[in-house]
């Protein structure tokens, strides 16, 4: 277990501040953690089952708190770079409401050095391929809401506006509003997507992420945490924030877990150059295009379904894609190009694993040995399906 640190003044003023809004903490109290921030510990032993916290519907930061919708952001704008424009606004103001919170969080310094969106392009173009995807989407989303956001910010930079963004993206939870009547949501209830429901939680962005912790629960009246298990004293207390593989909590979060039952890779960026476009077109129309997932027991369906295309008749293809057939007498055909698909991906992570050792001067350390360590969890992936297929 690591140690956990005294939290220090701010986080106790911020403590006393959350308890004066109504925020309800049991058992638990934050601390600082080496290499993973502030988190929450057990202050006594806990029972599964107790509640730890409640925050409250009307302390949660949301585009429907009276804070946010004071300033009139339009509504072109996305969530996100609303509540980043908020945030931008917060500590533009002297007098900002929410300074004791913000005080608690991550500096701009700590996110160059955790978040790959600010990793120098050497670094980044070293990230797995779904982790490069990933961020090639942020980066996208990034930049389409600076430019909708600049005009309302004019004394903000790029790089400040990020930093607001990037506490958004890392301390959001889900919600969709429960308490809020329809003529403020957003859009219409049912067309609500996970863009639009975002809230910042007070205190409840204290936990951090396991793939088996406590789960966050939301209603009417706000947030809930309860343990999932017994807890001594002094360990700290995860929550979950969803099944994500380890290359979407880096890209996401900034961090890996070295236990991740979610954790996959995908072999798009190998299998998806040897589709001619008339097996491209095939997929796409059944729906089994991209995403072919890896996880150390094995490829998934669709991955089956793209290799059966590629190399055996039509018609054992769409046996198998219309569920007439499991498609176990040709798995040893199948198992056979997916042992070259993934002797191939096992050269890829090599190749990686020697550029990365490789990086030298100027490369933060921590960055080096992120990267590193991805690689390695990458290569345990694909060795670990391998094995059921006789790699
Ligand atoms: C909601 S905040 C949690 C509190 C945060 N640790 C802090 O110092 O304020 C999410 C961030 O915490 C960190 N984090 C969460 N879970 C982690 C974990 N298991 N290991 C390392 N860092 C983690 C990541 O930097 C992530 O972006």
């Amino acid at each position: 277990m690591a140690a956990a640190l005294p939290p220090g003044e701010i986080h106790d003023t911020f403590v006393k501040w959350a308890s004066s809004q109504g925020i309800l903490m049991d058992g638990v109290a934050p601390a600082r953690f080496v290499g993973r921030g502030m988190g929450i510990i057990a202050a006594r032993d806990l029972k599964k089952g107790e509640r730890l916290v409640l925050v409250p519907a009307k302390t949660l930061i949301s585009i429907d708190s009276a804070a946010v919708r004071k300033h009139k952001f339009p509504s072109n704008l996305s969530i996100h770079a609303t509540l980043a424009a908020f945030l931008v606004r917060e500590y533009e103001e002297k007098q900002s409401g929410h300074r004791l919170w913000q005080e608690c969080w991550p500096s701009e310094e700590d996110f160059k050095s955790i978040m790959p969106l600010n990793w120098g392009e050497e670094l980044q173009k070293l990230l797995p391929e779904p982790a490069k995807e990933l961020l090639s989407a942020q980066k996208a989303k990034l930049a389409k809401d600076w430019r909708a956001a600049q005009p309302l910010l004019p004394s903000t930079t790029f790089n400040f506006f990020t930093y607001a963004w990037l506490i958004v993206n890392t301390r959001c939870f889900y919600w969709d509003y429960p308490n809020v009547p329809a003529a403020r949501l957003p859009k219409k209830r049912q067309s609500l997507t996970a863009d639009d429901c975002y809230a910042m939680c007070p205190f409840l962005d204290y936990f951090n992420h396991a793939d088996q912790g406590c789960e966050p629960k939301y209603d009417t009246k706000g947030y809930t945490v309860t343990t999932n298990r017994d807890y001594k004293a002094g360990e700290e207390i995860y929550v979950s924030y969803g099944a994500h593989t380890n290359d979407f909590l880096l890209v996401e979060y900034g961090f890996i877990l070295s236990t991740n039952a979610a954790d996959t890779t995908t072999l798009d960026h190998l299998l998806i150059p040897q589709l001619s476009s008339s097996a491209t077109s095939t997929l796409k129309e059944d729906g089994f295009y991209g995403n072919y997932t890896l996880s150390p027991t094995g490829p998934c369906h669709r991955t089956q379904a793209a290799l059966r295309l590629l190399h055996l008749p039509t018609r054992r293809y769409v046996a198998f894609v219309s569920g007439a057939d499991d498609g176990a007498v040709d798995q040893a055909v199948i198992d056979t190009h997916l042992r070259k698909l993934l002797e191939e991906y096992q050269r890829v992570v090599m190749q990686a694993e020697e550029e990365v050792d490789a990086l030298d001067v100027g490369v933060e350390v921590e960055q080096k040995e992120m990267l590193a360590r991805r690689w390695k969890q990458v290569g345990a992936i694909v060795q670990g399906a391998g094995r059921g297929h006789g790699v």
